[in-house]
């Protein structure tokens, strides 16, 4: 471990963040009594232009009105590079209460873009005497984001999450492809006999996001997968990312949210086993040694600090 010691991500359950359109009240309240542990009310790219306006209203009236219980809630914001951004934040944080947790914005590209919507932000909270300081979460969906992903991990105290955005980082990057998440068909490798297998598009920026926001204690999140009739497809992706270190992963169909609390829970099988290393551990460690053997494998300090990594995240969703 370096001199400097990592800092924990905020402790809040994020298996699943559940996306609705600002645009859509019939369903707000199917989403507050839905499973997932974040919501986001989006006012970004579900909503169409001539119904930015209403789309706020319908937000502001959600904040306040419905009973969110304590699910994390959040509201999407416009990118800063379009005229609505600044009259989300604004109305959002002069009209309703403090049930808002956090702005989660689109589009990042550099730290001053954070700085940008800081300053604005802390500009109204003090204006309207708000004692609730508003978190922020951002989503690395384009060439920029991607390079400046660790500058925009630490720009800001407000941070707590950051998620990829598939569909606008495949267009950004000038990705071949229309799919959002998921595998795509001419991503893949051929071997000398001959066989295909596919590779992960994802990979590289599923990776790049985790270790910025490992650095920097956030929680790193998977984006969207838009193929909501593809449950196997959707598991699929969800656990590539679990196992490289993403707690989370967004929801824009509500039958996606079960599948994905599923994957982010760890299982019996795999906290079970996380306490039999850990037990195995202070065994050996009782005895003078820092390595032992269970089950025919290594463990070692390090496994200490893996089978951890299970057990607080199972203690963290179970309270
Ligand atoms: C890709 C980039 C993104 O921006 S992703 C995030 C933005 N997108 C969204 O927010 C879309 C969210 N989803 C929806 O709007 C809808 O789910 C839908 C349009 C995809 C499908 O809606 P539809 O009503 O046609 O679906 P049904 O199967 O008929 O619904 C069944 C049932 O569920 C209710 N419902 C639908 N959606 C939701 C929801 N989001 N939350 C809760 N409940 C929902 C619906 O009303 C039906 O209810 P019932 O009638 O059974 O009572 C990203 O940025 C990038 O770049 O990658
Ligand atoms: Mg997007």
């Amino acid at each position: 471990m370096s001199f400097k010691v990592q800092p924990q991500a905020p402790a809040v359950p994020n298996r699943c963040q559940l996306f609705g359109p600002g645009s859509r009240p019939a369903i707000f309240e199917k989403m507050a009594a839905s499973a997932a542990d974040v919501i986001n009310l989006d006012l970004e790219d579900s909503v169409s232009p001539s119904d930015k306006d209403n789309a706020r209203k319908n937000v502001i009236d959600a904040i306040n009105d419905i009973d969110w219980g304590t699910k994390t809630l959040s509201v999407r914001i416009n990118g800063l590079d379009t005229p609505y951004w600044y009259r989300d934040v604004i109305d959002v944080l002069e009209n309703a209460g403090e049930r808002i947790d956090r702005f989660m914005i689109p589009k990042v590209g550099c730290a001053g873009d954070i700085y940008a919507v800081d300053a604005l932000v802390s500009a109204v909270e003090a204006a309207k005497g708000r004692t609730k300081k508003v978190g922020f979460e951002v989503i690395i969906e384009t060439a920029a984001g991607l390079a400046h992903v660790e500058e925009i991990a630490a720009a800001s105290p407000r941070m707590q999450a950051m998620s990829l955005g598939a569909a606008d980082y495949a267009a950004s990057m000038g990705m071949q492809t229309t799919g959002i998440g998921g595998t795509q068909e001419n991503y893949y490798m051929r071997t000398p006999d001959g066989a295909t297998h596919w590779s992960d598009p994802w990979h590289a920026p599923t990776v790049a996001i985790v270790a910025a926001c490992r650095t920097h204690g956030l929680l790193p999140v998977d984006g969207p997968f838009g193929d909501f009739s593809d449950d196997q497809g959707f598991t699929a992706q969800a656990r590539r990312s679990a196992t490289l270190g993403m707690v989370g992963k967004w929801a824009i169909h509500p039958k996606q949210v079960a599948l994905s609390n599923e994957v982010f829970t760890p299982s019996e099988a795999q906290i079970t086993e996380a306490r039999e290393i850990l037990a195995a551990m202070a065994e050996a460690e009782a005895s003078g040694q820092g390595a032992a053997v269970y089950k025919g494998r290594l463990v070692d300090l390090a496994s200490i600090r893996q089978a951890e990594v299970i057990v607080k995240q199972s203690e963290m969703i179970t309270g």
